[in-house]
């Protein structure tokens, strides 16, 4: 197993591109079953969770090619013959979004079987909005010893559906089953999140026709058929903030290129109002902190899109956790989402967690630990931890983090991180 050793006290200095979005990629790989012909994705990530989808898709017989290096890398789906539908737990279990593949595998064949999904650790992470809104689209759903059983013998057909709560997944999987739908689908409080957005626009230059993008009311056109094409995947805003949180914990000048400011608007007002200089460019932002200077202690709330993102909610209590004063942090979209904050304690932070909220009482210095990464957020939060805390910091079971994090040791050292990657350490946890 790997771990990664940093050691703390060094200044950020430099440049880091920001990859494609993990949560757009997989989507849209998982939407390249929708057609027979070939889909082009530039800007891919190579990740474990991009490699893990490739293997799912393999097993339907989709051919997946993956070419070029850096920031030409790119995939090519060719989905021409659906030879299987059925989607193996041991495929499905390590990733959450492979669950995915259901709708468009239903939509493009009528029947599909698939295992109900893993994925990050951070709460209960029912299917139920899925599987209620597929059952919507006409289709017939049996639960069987952990897998779903769909068909669709006459095919899918538009409905209006109101999702009771705003969910990413069951948003995009609707989405991307209705674009093969017949007659029209009107999907209500839809998630905004701009990867759907992404996935959306995708679907459009595939063909389909989709309504109302970036709002909470999708209005779906069903067509016949989908073509192929070629998309470029959208820059990963919670890479993104996680470096930017990185440079304002470490201190010095970080450029971030290849991203988008308005992706993280959220995290860098907080940033901002921490005492961090923050300054959008055409293509991300320049990020900027004078170490000996303290940061004030910030509060933030996690809500859906554009609200403060989950997903950086880990890397932001890294942040707090040598800020001057209390910082208050609600999580508002998981219930078990602060497995980061022992961990953190082991470096010497002082937070205290009851239900859904964190106090962060910061501390002055954090000092080096043995540490375990819990989830893949949770990961990167101990590494940005571990940049100031004295001595070395070594974090276990970093898998988690090589789910979401494309070459993190050489984006950071090239800043002057001190940070390395261990190879065949034994995990005693
Ligand atoms: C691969 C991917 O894109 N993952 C992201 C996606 O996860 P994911 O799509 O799983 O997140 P959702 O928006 O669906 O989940 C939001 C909340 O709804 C609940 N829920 C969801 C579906 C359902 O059928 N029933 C139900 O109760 C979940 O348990 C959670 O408490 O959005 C989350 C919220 O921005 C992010 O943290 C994840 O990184
Ligand atoms: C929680 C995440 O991923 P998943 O939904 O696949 O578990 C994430 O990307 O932070």
């Amino acid at each position: 197993m790997d771990r990664i050793v940093v050691t703390g006290g060094h200044k950020l200095h430099g440049e880091i591109p920001v990859s494609g979005a993990k949560n757009s990629a997989i989507k849209l790989m998982a939407a390249s079953i929708l057609t027979d012909q070939p889909l082009r994705l530039t800007n891919m990530p190579r990740l474990a969770d991009t490699k893990f989808l490739g293997q799912l898709l393999r097993q339907f017989g989709v051919t997946v090619t993956e070419t070029g290096q850096g920031v030409d890398q790119e995939t090519l789906f060719d989905a021409r013959e659906i030879t299987s539908t059925f989607a193996p737990y041991d495929l499905v279990r390590q990733m959450r979004a492979s669950f995915n593949v259901l709708g468009p595998l239903l939509a493009r064949t009528g029947h599909a079987k698939v295992s109900l999904p893993g994925g990050c650790t951070i709460g209960a992470r029912p299917v139920d909005l899925h599987l209620d809104a597929l059952t919507r689209l006409g289709a017939l759903i049996e639960l069987d010893e952990g897998y779903v059983s769909a068909t669709a013998p006459k095919g899918l057909r538009g409905a209006e559906i109101e999702f009771p709560f705003v969910s990413v997944g069951a948003t995009e999987h609707t989405l991307m089953a209705a674009t093969l739908a017949q007659g029209t689908t009107v999907l209500k409080r839809a998630a905004r999140e701009p990867e759907i957005g992404d996935l959306a626009r995708c679907l459009v230059m595939m063909g389909a026709r989709i309504e109302g993008i970036d709002t909470d009311t999708l209005v779906i056109e069903g067509v016949t058929s989908l073509t192929g094409g070629e998309w470029s995947v959208i820059p990963d805003r919670i890479e993104m903030g996680s470096y930017a949180v990185a440079a304002a914990m470490a201190g010095g000048e970080v450029r971030l290129t290849r991203g988008r400011a308005d992706l993280i608007a959220a995290l860098t007002d907080r940033m901002v109002e921490a005492g961090v200089e923050v300054t959008p460019t055409d293509d991300g932002v320049i990020v900027r902190r004078d170490p000996g200077v303290r940061l004030k202690a910030t509060d933030i709330a996690t809500e859906i899109y554009p609200g403060f993102a989950t997903d950086l909610q880990a890397q932001f209590m890294a942040l707090m956790t040598t800020a001057d004063g209390t910082s208050i942090i609600h999580e508002n979209i998981f219930e078990n989402r602060f497995m980061h904050a022992p961990e953190l304690a082991r470096l010497g932070a002082d937070i205290a967690v009851h239900a859904g909220e964190a106090r962060v009482n910061g501390v002055e210095f954090l000092h080096g630990a043995p540490v375990m990464a819990t989830d893949l957020r949770a990961s990167v939060s101990l590494v940005i931890a571990g940049l100031v805390a004295e001595g070395e910091t070594s974090v276990g079971r970093v898998y988690h983090l090589d789910r979401g994090f494309e070459r993190l040791e050489e984006k950071l050292s090239a800043c002057g991180a001190q940070i390395e990657r261990q190879h065949g350490y034994h995990d005693e946890h």
